[in-house]
């Protein structure tokens, strides 16, 4: 988790060394209040994140940690409550920019946490900065659509929105025995007033853009033509880059670049976020491309002179070779799978 601020650095490092700051309008995050992340969070959960944070020997809580999800693979840290604070503040700013028309499409590299849960953390993910932005992007937008391209299922999001008919949620992710969080199967449609109002696109290791890119933007024609959104959030989230330690995915960012274009096509308010993304390099290669999808630019391949300059080698380019693994999924499974969801959005009332 430490690694990430590291991350962060290379993700903006790289933006300012193209110079596409000088095209943004960058807003100064503000932390998110207590009561905001009382939105959706749980306060028992939140009062004992806020006290661990504070603490430096955090082990004499350990029996109730255990509580909150916050354990051996999802450990707190010092200062975790104001780091989720900063960049849930920062999620939930973008979406009022939107909501105040003082931007068409916000950004927050730094949120897209999705797995967070009401009453605990999980999959390293403290709070739910996109439930929060999507509960703020509700209290004027009737119907809002997310899309989560993550290699693990947006199960934190799905399962906040899950008996909710106005917002949809799209999921593509790995969907394989032991591979985190194991939830997001074709047939997991949502409930209540919400059946079929959750779309779960469920994949196997190895598949490629081309392959990526058509089932995702098909899906997402036939999502527009059902659900009509008037705003979109749509969490980039990169580990599904060929050289991730994932090892899942084949994607290069192209293939996330054509789903966000697609998104632009429709000219509604969006909202882009971050996630997760192991491989630094590649990682921070994926969100200055996409940057410059959203202002229309095209990116020199040659990685500029920067402070992080050495972690691009050896090729010191933006653009990422895909890897020469097998794609496990088929045509027909791809075929069949997208039979099944076209089946399930028809019932959309
Ligand atoms: C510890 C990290 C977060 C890092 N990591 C990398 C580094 C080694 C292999 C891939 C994981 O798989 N992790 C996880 C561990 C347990 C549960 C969830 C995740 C990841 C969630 C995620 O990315 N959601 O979008
Ligand atoms: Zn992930």
């Amino acid at each position: 988790m430490l690694k990430i601020p590291r991350r962060a650095s290379m993700v903006s490092s790289l933006i300012e060394a193209y110079r596409l700051p000088s095209l943004l309008r960058t807003v100064q995050p503000t932390p998110a209040s207590f009561e905001d992340l009382c939105k959706f969070h749980q306060e028992d959960y939140l009062e004992f994140l806020q006290k661990i944070s504070q603490q430096e020997d955090i082990e004499k809580y350990d029996e109730e940690a255990q509580l909150y999800g916050l354990s051996y693979d999802c450990p707190a840290h010092p200062g975790v409550y104001d780091y989720a604070s900063l960049v849930t503040g920062a999620t939930i700013q973008a979406a009022e920019c939107l909501m105040n028309k003082t931007a068409d499409i916000a950004i927050n590299w730094f949120g897209g946490w999705h797995h967070g849960k009401k009453d605990s953390a999980s999959g390293f993910c403290y709070t739910n900065d996109v439930v929060l932005g999507i509960l703020k992007l509700r209290e004027k937008f009737n119907r809002v659509l997310y899309i989560d391209l993550d290699v693990h299922h947006g199960d934190g999001v799905e399962d906040a929105f899950c008996s909710s008919n106005k917002v949809l949620t799209v999921s593509v992710h790995k969907h394989a025995v032991g591979f985190f969080p194991g939830t997001g199967s074709v047939s997991d449609v949502g409930m209540g007033k919400g059946k079929y109002y959750s779309v779960n696109i469920p994949l196997q290791d190895g598949i490629k853009d081309a392959e990526f890119s058509a089932l995702v933007c098909r899906v997402l024609l036939k999502v527009r033509d059902r659900f009509n959104p008037e705003a979109v959030v749509c969490q980039c989230g990169a580990d599904g880059l060929t050289g991730d330690p994932n090892g899942a995915f084949n994607l290069t960012p192209n293939a996330l670049g054509k789903c966000v274009y697609t998104l632009l096509s429709w000219k509604r308010p969006l909202l882009l976020l971050g996630g997760g993304g192991y491989n630094h390099a590649n990682t921070a290669r994926c969100w200055a491309y996409l940057t410059a999808v959203v202002l229309g630019r095209k990116l020199p391949d040659d990685i500029p002179e920067h402070k992080y300059l050495m972690e691009y080698g050896p090729d010191y380019t933006l653009t990422v070779t895909p890897g020469n693994q097998g794609d496990h999924n088929t045509q027909e499974s791809v075929q069949a799978l997208y039979s099944q969801i076209l089946y399930n959005l028809s019932q959309i009332s």
